[in-house]
């Protein structure tokens, strides 16, 4: 009686009628006749490939198996009890991996709930995993949904898994043999489904990124280190390399995601990424976007290869840090040499001379996994112990303005270092090593070799450094003028490189065309100074739109800073 019901309901929505099923259901009957050739009355049996087929199948989804498991089993714990089955399908629709009550397996085999099983909808009519590949969103195929008539006493349903360039992957689907009639009763299973997928998608993105940036992004502070909603791949320039689906919302004019560059739709650059990694607090690491509202971002570093072929060649990422400057050459090679060993470095130089950059470069060619930096002004014991106390591994301690530690923090790093020897402590001053104010015990553990940076008016790679920032900071087609080139190459920069981003920086935005020319450019290093002196924080954040990134660099401090500075100052954005 039942099935005749189905069937006239079939051909009521064949012959357009609607009749209240939920609209992906019907086209999919629609195709289910009329391109599949299909008849609900036969009784079909479930679809299994051979055992052939299956190990082909299971070898070329082998690596979406690995970045699944953790996710399926935690699920399956998560429903186990409530006869539902897991099945993980590839994007053919057949069934790759599965878990389900051993009690049942007969039965399940036999609805086709099984490994080697092919869901796709030519083949089995509409089911959870055949409407997941076509329409590519989370779907319920709830009972006499299903097309043919006999499945419909299962509910199953499916979310779809996007591999990092886009494409689909998979299909995760949790199904019963036998569920209540409303098909509502399945909402949580869909909850967990996608979340489930969600996770998947995540754990295949940090696999593949161990050499590139992670940007990691969630709404809520609470749950970006824990459970971010969507996460990006960048490449050094901040190009998109690879994202999780839910990251399309940030691309909402929809079009090409890969290859974009992020600053184009956050107020973040590839720059930035180091102040939104875990050693910021959580609710610090705003990131505006470009259409208004803000997120919450985890950065996550490169990480060093596991592997790290001990060559002295410079490369990677200390090859970007210098032009054809012979001091910064020397000091690059000594660099590289020193980064595949454990010996404690410091890093000297004036402000702005890029020692942070240096430490994180030499970081990231050494073979420390972790990474943790303090800036030690203001950093009290505690607080050291309490970055440093996930650290098991080799991990690189980045200390930055060693000159700014306080005589408690000083004794406590010592005893710190000497407790935990799997810290690599790398520390920057722009303090002159004889008015460093500490033991020389402590010294000793910090300084097993020094490297001075140069100031940037003794670099000989000026030109280098200005195209290079320029091709990182100003759209792709903006150039300098030979005037305005002759202007920056004749400049002290006293604030050295990171000066030289901020006049770039300012330089871009005064530009009405494509070139830049000398009257874009700001004013002299001395006058600036001056006003930055003077400049109130709300006239900075005016004359930055308030945009915080912009902020930070025109102050020469970092995003937190200026977000910490304006909660003291009790300044919030107009309106
Ligand atoms: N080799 C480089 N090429 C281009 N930009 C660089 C380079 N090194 C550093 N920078 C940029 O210059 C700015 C200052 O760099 P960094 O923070 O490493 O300097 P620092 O010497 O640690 O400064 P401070 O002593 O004031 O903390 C940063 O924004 C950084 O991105």
């Amino acid at each position: 009686m039942q099935e005749r019901q189905h069937v006239e309901e079939i051909e009521q929505v064949l012959e357009g009628t609607q009749t209240g099923r939920d609209g992906f259901v019907a086209a999919s009957w629609r195709r289910c006749v009329e391109q599949y050739g299909m008849d609900p009355t036969r009784a079909e049996p479930a679809h299994i490939v051979t055992d052939s087929e299956l190990r082909d199948h299971r070898a070329q989804a082998e690596w979406l198996i690995g970045a699944a498991r953790t996710s399926l089993q935690s699920l399956f714990r998560q429903v186990s009890g409530q006869n539902y089955v897991l099945l993980l399908t590839d994007a053919k629709g057949v069934c790759v991996d599965y878990f389900g009550d051993d009690l049942f397996a007969d039965n399940l085999r036999s609805a086709g709930l099984y490994l080697g099983s092919n869901w796709s909808e030519d083949l089995a009519g509409t089911c959870g995993v055949g409407a997941c590949i076509v329409t590519q969103e989370p779907v319920t195929v709830h009972q006499d949904d299903h097309f043919g008539n006999a499945h419909t006493r299962l509910s199953c349903t499916a979310a779809p898994i996007f591999d990092s360039l886009g494409g689909l992957a998979a299909v995760l689907d949790i199904s019963l043999l036998r569920s209540p009639t409303p098909k509502r009763s399945q909402n949580l299973a869909m909850s967990l489904v996608t979340s489930a997928a969600r996770r998947v998608e995540m754990a295949n993105l940090m696999a593949e990124s161990r050499r590139d940036w992670v940007l990691r992004i969630s709404d809520s502070p609470e749950f970006l280190d824990v459970d971010p909603e969507a996460a990006v791949r960048l490449d050094g320039a901040g190009r998109v390399l690879g994202y999780t689906r839910s990251a399309r919302r940030l691309f909402a004019d929809g079009g090409q995601i890969l290859g974009r560059r992020i600053d184009e739709v956050l107020g973040v650059t590839v720059d930035d990424l180091p102040d939104l990694m875990r050693d910021r607090p959580t609710e610090d690491r705003i990131i505006e976007m470009q259409g208004g509202g803000a997120l919450f971002g985890h950065a996550i570093a490169p990480q060093a290869p596991r592997t790290a072929l001990r060559s002295t060649r410079r490369g990677g990422p200390l090859a970007g840090l210098a032009g054809d400057d012979p001091a910064m050459g020397h000091l690059l090679t000594q660099a590289a040499k020193l980064a595949h060993t454990n010996v404690p470095l410091l890093l000297t130089g004036e402000t702005g001379t890029g020692k942070t950059k240096l430490a994180r470069a030499i970081h990231m060619t050494g073979a420390s996994a972790g990474f943790i930096a303090v800036d030690c002004g203001g950093l009290t014991p505690d607080a050291l112990h309490a970055a440093c106390v996930n650290s098991t591994g080799p991990t690189t301690l980045l200390l930055r303005r060693i000159e700014d530690l306080s005589a408690n923090t000083a004794i406590a790093l010592a005893a710190l270092l000497d407790a935990r020897p799997c810290l690599r402590p790398l520390s920057t001053t722009c303090a002159d090593l004889t008015e460093l104010p500490m033991s020389a015990a402590l010294f000793h553990r910090l300084a097993g070799a020094t490297l001075r940076l140069p100031p940037l008016r003794a670099r000989r790679d000026l030109g280098w450094l200005l195209d290079r920032v320029l091709q990182r900071r100003a759209p792709e087609d903006m150039r300098l003028s030979p005037s305005a080139r002759a202007e920056l190459l004749g400049r002290d920069w006293p604030g050295n490189l990171r000066e030289l981003e901020q006049v770039i920086d300012v330089a871009v935005a005064l530009c009405e065309a494509r070139v830049i020319d000398a009257p874009d450019l700001p004013d002299a290093p001395q006058a600036t100074q001056t006003i930055k002196a003077e400049e109130p924080l709300e006239q900075v954040m005016e004359a930055c739109g308030w945009n915080m990134s912009r902020a930070a660099r025109r102050l020469g401090v970092n995003r937190s800073t200026v977000l910490r500075r304006l909660r003291k100052a009790g300044l919030t954005p107009p309106e």
